[in-house]
């Protein structure tokens, strides 16, 4: 017979008896029970790369976040190093000079990331690095890929970021991420680094990455915003597919990547854990620049708690199976987790 609680009146039974509040009632019981958390080795750290030996240069739409010199980004290295976030991921301010058609300079050996790329793996060998494959920073119409009488063309841009990775694996680079969303780079990306010694050389593939309005600040960061004509609807995701992100991710892992990543991260957070759920890699969730400063506008307008809602935002990529995110709290975050 189901009893009646005296304190309550109301029917054990209709909870099963469970008294899941027993479990919150302090901070070591909440601590104890907790399922997922974020850790220091669940980061990539996003780093702007920028011409000339100046200081930081600070985004306007990213606040706490500056495009750093080459010795900037191998201090920002050793500062990664010294708190332990296992990789930063480099992104380049092309200055328009340096911008064409073709994206040209994405095959410079010595372009502004090959040449951050090689000074960091100088200076601190033990942090990994990972390169972007795509050529927007470097074109003169912001698109990721050639353009042919307005349309990207597939194939032939496959060719130029197959050797693009290259130039970046020769400079150092331990994980290539192409974000291109072109069909079928991951394969060629891959036959290109095996045919030339870089058998070990990762890739982390975006592999459902949406068009997205939450790319604003980083196109600003990266220069290509002025740029950009039209938009990427016809190579990244319509953001009302889910099940199209089950068919990117297959062809990516078929094609030979070592990480898959979903992005933009908190609004996609059913991708991410269906992805988690359906292949069991190493999957990564990007947390945007637009989510990124969307958390530190809020913040500094006094409506959130910044620190709060970064672990939120954090914690939610753990819970829904990411092994690890890119973030520009990176820094922030793992200074926090050490302070305990
Ligand atoms: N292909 C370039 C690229 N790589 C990462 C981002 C976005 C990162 C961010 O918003 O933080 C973009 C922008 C885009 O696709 O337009
Ligand atoms: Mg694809």
């Amino acid at each position: 017979m189901a009893e009646r609680n005296p304190m309550t009146g109301m029917i054990d039974r209709a909870t099963g008896g469970a008294r899941l509040r027993r479990l919150r009632q302090s901070d070591w019981a909440r601590r104890l029970v907790r399922e997922t958390d974020v850790r220091v080795d669940d980061l990539i750290w996003p780093i702007f790369v920028r011409e000339g030996d100046g200081g930081p240069e600070p985004v306007a739409s990213m606040p706490g976040v500056s495009r750093l010199s080459v010795a900037g980004c191998v201090e920002a290295a050793r500062e990664a190093a010294d708190l332990g976030i296992p990789v930063i991921a480099l992104f380049p301010y092309t200055d328009a000079s340096l911008r064409d058609e073709a994206g040209s300079e994405a095959l410079n050996a010595d372009n502004l990331v090959c040449r951050a790329t090689r000074a960091i793996k100088d200076v601190v060998p033990e942090v990994g690095i990972l390169c972007d494959v795509a050529l927007d920073p470097y074109t003169s119409h912001g698109h990721d890929g050639i353009v042919r009488d307005g349309v990207i063309v597939n194939d032939e841009t496959v060719e130029i970021l197959c050797r693009q990775a290259l130039v970046q694996a020769r400079a150092g680079c331990d994980i290539v991420g192409p974000s291109d969303m072109m069909d079928g780079r991951v394969a060629c990306i891959r036959a290109a680094l095996d045919a030339e010694g870089f058998g070990d050389a990762m890739i982390m593939s975006y592999a459902a990455k949406y068009a997205s309005a939450f790319y604003g600040p980083f196109r600003d960061a990266v220069g290509s915003a002025g740029a950009l004509r039209g938009d990427k609807r016809t190579y990244q995701m319509d953001m009302g597919n889910a099940l199209e992100a089950l068919r990117e991710a297959a062809q990516d892992v078929a094609e030979g990547a070592d990480m898959i990543m979903v992005k933009p991260g908190m609004p996609y957070l059913d991708i991410l854990a269906r992805l988690v759920d359906e292949f069991r890699m190493p999957t990564f969730a990007y947390q945007t620049s637009g989510e990124y400063s969307t958390i530190m506008a809020a913040a500094q307008n006094g409506w959130i708690d910044g620190d709060k809602a970064m672990f939120e935002s954090l914690r939610a990529f753990k819970r829904a199976g990411a092994s690890g995110i890119l973030s520009y709290f990176a820094p922030r975050v793992a200074k926090a987790l050490h302070r305990g």
